[in-house]
């Protein structure tokens, strides 16, 4: 469905300065500094796939994103999308693709969005009944009967954000890709716009998404594509991630002597709570878990301990810290 080959971005901007003196001169002489925000990204989506790009700020998610939805060119490389090259076919190519970003609206301020909608089968030509069974469907699952014929400023930004949806789909794109989509709503709206994306996947459409929301992540994806300094640093699967770090545990321990600031290979402190209870990450492959709970007992006595799965945050933390340079 995607292919992508060697896709590389250099943005040219012009040089500021950091001190006054050098913000001045550089005024006059206007020297150019160039960024490479994407350097030679190769990898292909299948059809029915969700793939998350994750990425530290600044990663290069959000120029990937934009050259495979067509809106910027790349400085070299290629893209094969739907068959189609995204930034030279985009009258084509837009009309089988959806996006959502969610921090911009496709929504009109002023007019509810049951009349956006109706305005986007027009331009999209949508046929009068495809446009309403889509229409009941969409609005069915993300129950925003009443809400869509609000004036889109009187909403609040988890209904706002499941018009937006409507909108990206109504022409029953294939290919749908989210920059950031569950961005600033509460727990109950993320789930509904995670279990919407969920069944419009089942029903066969394609996601690509960036977050930086890792519930998104382990509630959606099941691919992962993590990119650092304009570059893949690992392409695999949710689990994958996860043992790709070894087998570490998260532990939340309560004990009767003050433990101190230890080092152990094997053994970290993620968070200290206080001299008694403190949250260790343990890499179980070099310190297993009953050789822990043993030395630890016989060194500060163990009162309460709760042992879990690594969260996937503190292995991507780990992950964006190894790679950082
Ligand atoms: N229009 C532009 N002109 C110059 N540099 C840019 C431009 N857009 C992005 N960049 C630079 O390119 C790099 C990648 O930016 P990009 O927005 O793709 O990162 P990102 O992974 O989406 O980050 P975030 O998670 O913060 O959204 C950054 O160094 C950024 O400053």
């Amino acid at each position: 469905m995607i292919e992508v080959r060697n896709l590389t971005k250099t943005y040219r901007t012009h040089e500021r300065g950091h001190t006054l003196r050098e913000v001045a001169q550089n005024l006059i002489r206007r020297p150019m500094k160039e960024v490479r925000a994407v350097n030679e990204l190769s990898f292909a989506v299948e059809q029915g796939e969700m793939v998350a790009f994750l990425g530290p700020n600044g990663a290069g998610k959000s120029t990937t994103l934009k050259m495979l939805t067509g809106v910027l060119h790349p400085t070299s490389g290629e893209v094969r999308a739907l068959g189609l090259v995204p930034w030279k076919q985009r009258r084509q190519y837009v009309g089988r693709i959806g996006a959502v970003f969610g921090q911009k609206s496709q929504l009109l301020w002023d007019i509810p969005p049951a009349d956006a909608f109706y305005m986007n089968k027009a331009i999209y030509g949508v046929p009068d009944r495809a446009y309403k069974a889509t229409l009941d469907e969409l609005v069915g699952l993300l129950e925003v009967g009443d809400v869509m014929r609000k004036p889109t400023r009187q909403l609040s930004l988890g209904e706002r954000m499941k018009c937006e949806f409507i909108m990206a789909m109504l022409h029953r794109p294939e290919l749908v890709f989210l920059d950031e989509p569950t961005i600033g709503l509460d727990m109950i709206a993320k789930e509904n716009i995670r279990g919407f994306i969920r069944s419009m996947n089942r029903q066969g459409v394609t996601f690509i998404l960036t977050t930086h929301d890792l519930g998104d992540v382990e509630m959606l994806a099941e691919r992962v594509v993590v990119i650092n300094h304009g570059e893949i640093v690992v392409d695999d699967s949710l689990s994958g991630l996860r043992g790709r770090l070894g087998d570490k545990k998260s532990v939340r321990i309560t004990t009767e002597a003050a433990v101190p600031d230890i080092g152990q290979e094997g053994l970290q402190i993620l968070e200290r709570i206080g001299p008694h209870e403190l949250e260790l990450g343990i890499d179980t492959s070099s310190l297993p878990l009953k050789r822990f709970i043993r030395e630890f007992n016989e060194a500060y006595g163990i009162i309460d301990m709760a042992i879990e799965s690594l969260p996937i945050e503190a292995v991507m933390k780990q992950l964006y810290a190894r790679e950082a340079r």
